[in-house]
């Protein structure tokens, strides 16, 4: 047996080029930097959800970076895209009922909501613990305080509303019933009570 054929002895890293690629695009991965910072030209505003307030910024500023930029330096990345993949992503695109979020709605700007607003579900003090009837589900449908089961819970949707990335009118068929159907209809995959963490008010009392 020669050493060619011999298991023990192949080379398991990549070959010498493909390390020099390697090198070359962690290169450009390590100088992306992430910035919390409103950049200039940003704008915040004071937003209110029914009796719930809360910052919304505006980061549509001027852009820093053009898209000729954009561009080239994902081909420098070895990630662009050709014509072929260009083709199936709008393809894609049209087929999701998905909604653009409005300025400051963005699934990273509900995120941060989430971390500090100090009571989302507007629980006021109360336990979200509470075993809660369907006949107090349905008693909250109005603007400032709009409830939903979902899975067995019961989540304050007023804050989430303008974030739904579905868009704000389909989300208002969940008000004051159980939508775990129509949930599992449109995306069983979504994590719901991760995202409605802190809209929880209580657990659907399922008796009364
Ligand atoms: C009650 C809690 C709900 C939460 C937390 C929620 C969350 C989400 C999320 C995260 C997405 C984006 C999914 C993705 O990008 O893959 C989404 C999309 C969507 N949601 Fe919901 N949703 C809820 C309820 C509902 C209900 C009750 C309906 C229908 C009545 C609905 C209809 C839709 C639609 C049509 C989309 C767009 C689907 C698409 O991407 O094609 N959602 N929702």
């Amino acid at each position: 047996m020669g050493d060619d054929d011999d298991f023990t002895f192949c080379q398991v890293g990549p070959p010498a080029d493909q390390e020099k690629e390697a090198e070359k695009f962690v290169g450009t991965i390590s100088s992306i930097a992430l910035n919390d910072e409103v950049p200039n030209g940003s704008s915040t505003k004071e937003a209110k959800i029914g009796s719930l307030s809360f910052v919304v910024t505006d980061k549509s500023g001027p852009r820093t970076i053009s898209e000729s930029q954009v561009q080239a330096s994902t081909e420098n990345a070895a990630t662009s895209v050709t014509p072929q993949d260009q083709r199936s992503t709008s393809k894609k695109t049209t087929a999701r009922a998905k909604v653009p979020f409005e300025k400051g709605y963005s699934q990273m700007d509900w995120l941060k909501l989430t971390r500090t607003h100090p009571d989302l579900a507007g629980l006021n003090g109360q336990s979200n613990k509470r075993l809660i009837s369907m006949d107090e589900v349905k008693q909250h449908r109005g603007e400032g305080s709009m409830w939903t089961v979902l899975k067995g819970r019961v989540y304050n949707l007023t804050p989430y509303i303008n974030f739904h990335p579905g868009g704000a009118d389909i989300l208002m068929k969940a008000v004051g019933r159980d939508c775990t159907s129509l949930f599992n209809k449109y995306h069983a995959w979504v994590n719901a009570e991760f995202l409605l963490e802190k809209c929880l008010v209580g657990v659907l009392n399922v008796e009364g």
